[in-house]
Formats: structure tokens, sequence, C-alpha cells
């Protein structure tokens, strides 16, 4: 057997020089979409930079973030003493181009907490790699912020949902990461997490438990669920037998967002509570006549603004409690 012996990373070897771990060497400067689009990688150093930008523009200092799901950029409307940043103004910044994701990062207070709020994200579809939809979380963190929360907006695949329920994210089935494309992908800077992250308390037990209580407190408790999202990679919505497939394994709601930006911030120890509104009834039948469409999303999203805002308000309140509670 013909067997090549790897270099040890970071070790020196037997003559007492230090031997460059292969990773280091390995890393792309550029890397290529399928659209042909060139996307430069970050260093640690780049985002260590975005982020002293935005302390500089702001003396706010976020512990919680949240990403606004389509639809639902009015989360971040709640805001109080608010200071929104444009994503073109932010060194290292990807650009929002969906309708309904308005391209600002807004600093202030939910109730007395201090906040980021992601008016807008970045999916994969947009054409962005999914390490580069991820930046900002890990933005976030080099910040401060402990908490994320990740709303999205996401067709009900469980027959038991109706469009406008909430659900609680339980559990997430990483449908692109089976195809090999994950956010981590590529080169891991241990100054973010460890290279092999554990994902199965991605979600946070605490905080669904604490999410259940407060649907009761608001009396919202009959609309809001709890079960597995999955985000896929889109644009288009999903065929019949997409869906169906989908159901059998187990899946809730279907998305196209959030599963890559909660890896990434479960990589560098991020807590995590994901919301899905349930803004269409995902077509599992070649009898029903529906169709899934963007503006039905963002209608939804509208009608249930004031809910969201109060159940959001008050989740951020609580969860600064626990947060305190960890770490006085
Ligand atoms: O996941 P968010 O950003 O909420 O948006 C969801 O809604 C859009 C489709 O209407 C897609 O972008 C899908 O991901
Ligand atoms: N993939 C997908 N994303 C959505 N976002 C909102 N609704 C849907 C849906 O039905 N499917």
């Amino acid at each position: 057997m013909n067997c090549s012996v790897m270099a040890p990373i970071n070790v020196d070897n037997v003559n007492g020089t230090k031997v460059e771990s292969p990773a280091k060497k390995a890393l792309p400067e550029v890397e290529t979409d399928t659209n042909g689009n060139e996307h430069k990688r970050y260093s640690y150093e780049m985002l260590v930079e975005t982020a002293n930008f935005l302390l500089s523009k702001t003396p706010v200092r976020p512990k919680i973030g949240v990403i606004c799901g389509s639809g639902l950029g009015s989360l971040a409307e709640t805001i109080t003493e608010a200071q929104c940043i444009p994503y073109e103004e932010i060194p290292n910044f990807p650009v929002s181009t969906v309708e309904g994701h308005y391209g600002k990062l807004v600093f202030g207070r939910l109730g007395d907490i201090p906040v980021v709020a992601m008016q807008g994200r970045f999916h994969y579809f947009e054409g962005y790699p999914l390490w580069k939809c991820c930046l900002p979380v890990r933005v976030m963190k080099l910040l401060g912020v402990q908490t994320l929360i990740a709303t999205n907006a996401a067709g009900g695949l469980n027959p038991n949902y109706k469009i406008g329920d909430l659900m609680i994210v339980k559990d997430h089935i990483n449908m692109m990461g089976f195809a090999g494309n994950n956010p981590l992908h590529g080169p891991n800077d241990e100054r973010f997490g460890p290279r092999f992250p554990p994902m199965n308390k991605a979600y946070r037990f605490e905080y669904r438990k604490i999410a259940k209580e407060v649907a009761k407190e608001l009396n919202i408790e009959n609309i809001v669920k709890e079960g597995v999202y999955t985000c896929l990679g889109g644009p288009n919505f999903e065929t019949v037998a997409e869906l169906n497939m989908l159901k059998m394994v187990g899946v809730d709601a279907v998305g196209m967002s959030t599963v890559h930006e909660v890896i990434t911030a479960r990589h560098c120890d991020m807590n995590v509570f994901g919301l899905s509104l349930i803004t269409n009834e995902c077509v599992t039948s070649y009898d029903q006549d529906a169709e899934a469409n963007h503006e039905e999303v963002l209608d939804v999203g509208r009608m249930r603004q004031e809910i969201l805002r109060k159940y959001v308000t008050t989740l951020v309140d609580r969860f600064s409690k626990v947060m305190k509670a960890h770490n006085p």
C-alpha cells in the first residue's frame, strides 16, 4: 500500500522547525458562484474592521441580534433610539436585492434591551455563497451579540398549520448541506469556532420553553406551533413531489434561509431562537389550484406585524433576563 503522510498542523517537526497548516495554504481568495460572479473570501481581520466601523457609528452595544425575514422588516420599526446604517455604507458587507428586505442594520433598544436588527438578509438564490450570506452573523458576534433571533417567512407543510401561524423552530434539516453546501465549508478559523461543531442543540431549549410560555401570556397560543424547518436553495417554490418528500422526512415548514445563519451562529457559540411565520400553505396535491407567490408572503407579513412586534419584543426582554442570570 502506498500511504502518503500528511504534515501535522502547527507542530514542530523533528528538525525543530514550524510546520505550516495545510489548511492555511489552501485558502481560496476568490470563489466563483454558479452565475460566474466572483466573491472575495473575507478574513477575520476584515470582519473586525467591519465591527469596529459599526461600533464607531453607534453607542449601542447589542447583546441580542434579530434577523428580519421576508416582509418582517417592520419588526425593526419597534426599535427605539434607532440608528440605521445602510448595508452599502458598511465595509465588506453584501447588499440586499430581494423585495421585502430593506438592506439596513438597525441599532437601538427593544424595550430596555440594546439590540441590532438586520432589516434584510442575504439568500443563496441572490447569488451569494452561503458563507457570504452569513457574514453578518459573524459581525454580530464581534459586536458582542450573544443571542440570535432568526425570523423567516415559510411555507406550511404540516397539515395542522394555517396561514398566519407562527412556528417556533425546534430543529432544522440542512438539505443544502446534504449536497455539500455548508456555510462552514472551506478552511476553518478557530477564532470563530471549532472545525466540527455539534448541531444537536441548535435551537436553545430554554428559549423555546419561554416562547411557549409567552405565547400563553399574550393569548396567542392557538397560533403558535413548534416544528422542523428546512431551507432549500430557491428561488423557485417547490414542486408537489418535492414537498411530499420533505413531509415524509419530518419537515413542518419550508423556506430559503435561516439554516446556514443558525449553523454559523452556533459555530461561534451564539444562542439561537428561530421563528417562522407561515405565509402560505404548501401545495402537496396535484388537485389543488393554489400557487405560492412572494406577494402573498409579504401580505401575510403585514397582516401579522402587530402580533410579531409584541411577541418578539417580549421574547427579547425574557431572553435578556435568562442571559443575565447565566452571566451576571
Ligand atoms: O427566509 P426569508 O428571508 O424570510 O424569505 C422567504 O420568503 C421568500 C419567498 O417568498 C424567500 O426569500 C424565502 O426564504
Ligand atoms: N422554499 C419556500 N420558501 C418560502 N418562503 C415563504 N414561503 C415559502 C415556500 O412555500 N417555500
